[in-house]
């Protein structure tokens, strides 16, 4: 069709305009992220961008969304080429992005929140003719909240809404999704993504998504776009391609997961035992009201829950970033308040949520961020002093062993794609010899397919050693695939318990229910 033609026609049906990504490249130093990609999102189609982890697909879309200025290369509307200066600029042409971590002021209702996120915002708000505004943009979008809820007292999938609606509120017609699901149930991903879709097939939005989740692909997905190493690797319609044929763009060649069989261990011995613990949440309400659990050595105990039922507040009390109102905890027998001396001489090591922001020093290099349980020690220390030279080199082993995808030892941790952050925090909890309880804590939030099958064959491997393992995850199929014994957790109390071998998926999904 003529181009004319095409564009006064999604002028009528007031489509999205066309974006046209043409051979962007985005060099950091050394590093080429992205190699002269080229993407088409069609007006009104739901696009995928896939990729292993640091594959360029964040890149790309920074770029888009003038985050980051591309080192060359064009982004095109309805064929005009234009320069996206800033995030600003992004968003007067109609283009928002949704993070993979809420952006909302937590303290703030979800008016203010929609309110505040308007670039232009005046100074003095007349909150009378705010409300009627965002009283009728409510009864017209897809997602209800309360207008006057505090957003720190909203589920997850809830605040994942608020972030899509603050897109809507200021008109995006192009939404860039960067793992919006990582945080939600499935129900609640799929409610989500189900919701934009109609939004998408009703021509009023045109949307790229970040996923790892082949599942969401298949089912909400038109097209798909894919980056290896920060090339183009393929591009394609949903329904002409195979998950093995998505699998092999991304990755290249075929590999087959690792795998790892389970040992067993004859004498079980307690490690770790949580005793009447209560906590509260940031508001002062209770988290978590007197659970009890034992997890013994060789053993993986897996907790699922909905997130938001108490599961974020128990780790935090055994990972010593939150205090218990009332109960103990023991680690081999002895009391633990999770102090950095007790993990230390009880071998405790944490694999927490959000790693860069709960695990790591961002400003700090990998080297360093590696190096943060042991710096103090020879051979990375003397008395006082740090040696820097025995911290590079550790740091230069854990990156091979591991894997991750960093310039140099170097680089600012928080330089590094999500995936590369998460092994680089694994390489520092698992790489010790002498762990004796892990807890792990989402530990795949965000990571492509070859990663998750990585971090999940470590994770066997230490519980084979006769490691202690708790694992909260909200990804049921990780919790099936590796618990010995399964509990679900609800309302800050365990609602389900059971060994994994005759767990029934029925009642844990309404255990989560709260039924
Ligand atoms: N600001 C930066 N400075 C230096 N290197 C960077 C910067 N941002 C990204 N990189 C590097 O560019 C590469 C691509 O990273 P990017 O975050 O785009 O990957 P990704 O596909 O989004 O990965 P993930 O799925 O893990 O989020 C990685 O090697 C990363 O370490």
């Amino acid at each position: 069709m003529n181009p004319a033609v095409e564009i006064s026609q999604t002028k009528e049906l007031d489509l999205p305009p066309e974006l046209e990504v043409v051979n962007m490249t985005k060099q950091f130093g050394q590093l080429i992220a992205l190699d002269q990609v080229s993407l088409t999102l069609k007006p009104g189609t739901f696009h995928a961008l896939l990729g292993e982890n640091g594959a360029g697909k964040s890149t790309l879309v920074k770029c888009v969304m003038g985050f980051y200025q591309p080192t060359s290369g064009e982004v095109r509307f309805n064929q005009q080429v234009q320069t996206i200066a800033s995030p600003r600029d992004a968003q007067r042409h109609g283009i928002g992005m949704v993070y993979q971590h809420f952006t909302s002021v937590p303290a703030m209702t979800v008016a203010e929140n929609l309110v505040l996120c308007r670039y232009e915002s005046a100074a003095l708000i007349d909150w009378k003719a705010e409300y009627e505004v965002l009283n009728a943009f409510m009864e017209t979008a897809p997602f209800k909240l309360p207008l006057s809820a505090i957003v720190a007292q909203l589920a997850a999938g809830e605040k994942q809404k608020l972030e899509i609606l603050k897109q809507l509120y200021l008109k995006s017609k192009i939404l860039i999704l960067d793992e919006p699901t990582s945080v939600l149930t499935p129900g609640e991903a799929d409610e989500v993504l189900g919701l934009i879709r109609q939004e998408v097939v009703a021509g009023h939005l045109s949307v790229l998504l970040i996923s790892h989740k082949f599942r969401e692909v298949t089912a909400f997905v038109d097209e798909i776009t894919v980056l290896r190493k920060g090339k183009f690797a393929g591009s394609g319609s949903v329904k002409d391609l195979t998950i093995a044929d998505m699998a092999e763009m991304m990755m290249g060649e075929k590999r087959d997961p690792q795998k790892v069989e389970k040992t067993v261990h004859p004498d079980p011995t307690p490690v770790l035992q949580i005793q009447e613990i209560h906590a509260n949440k940031d508001n002062g309400l209770e988290a978590i009201s007197g659970v009890n659990l034992t997890v013994n050595s060789g053993e993986i105990v897996g907790i699922a829950g909905i997130s938001g039922n108490g599961q974020r507040e128990l780790v935090e009390v055994l990972a010593g970033q939150r205090i218990a109102t009332a109960g103990q905890v023991l680690v081999n027998g002895e009391v633990y308040r999770a102090s950095r001396r007790e993990m230390f001489k009880h071998r405790v090591f944490v694999l927490p949520e959000e790693p860069l922001k709960n695990a790591c020093v961002p400003q700090m290099s990998v080297a360093e961020n590696l190096a943060l349980r042991t710096f103090d020690r020879s051979p990375q220390a003397k008395g006082w002093m740090l040696l820097f030279k025995p911290i590079r080199e550790a740091a230069q082993r854990l990156i091979k062993i591991f894997k991750i995808k960093t310039p140099s030892p170097e680089t600012p941790v928080s330089n590094l794609s999500g995936g590369n952050v998460q092994r680089t925090v694994l390489a520092r909890e698992l790489s010790s010899d002498h762990i004796n309880l892990l807890i792990a804590a989402n530990p795949c939030f965000g990571l492509d397919f070859a990663a998750v099958d990585y971090i999940h064959s470590e994770i066997l491997e230490t519980r084979n050693r006769g490691v202690a393992v708790l694992l909260v995850s909200e990804d049921l199929d990780e919790l099936l695939k590796l618990s010995d014994r399964i509990l679900v957790i609800s309302e800050g109390k365990f609602a389900y318990e059971s060994p994994i071998a005759t767990a029934d998926f029925a009642a844990i999904g309404r255990s989560m229910a709260g039924h």
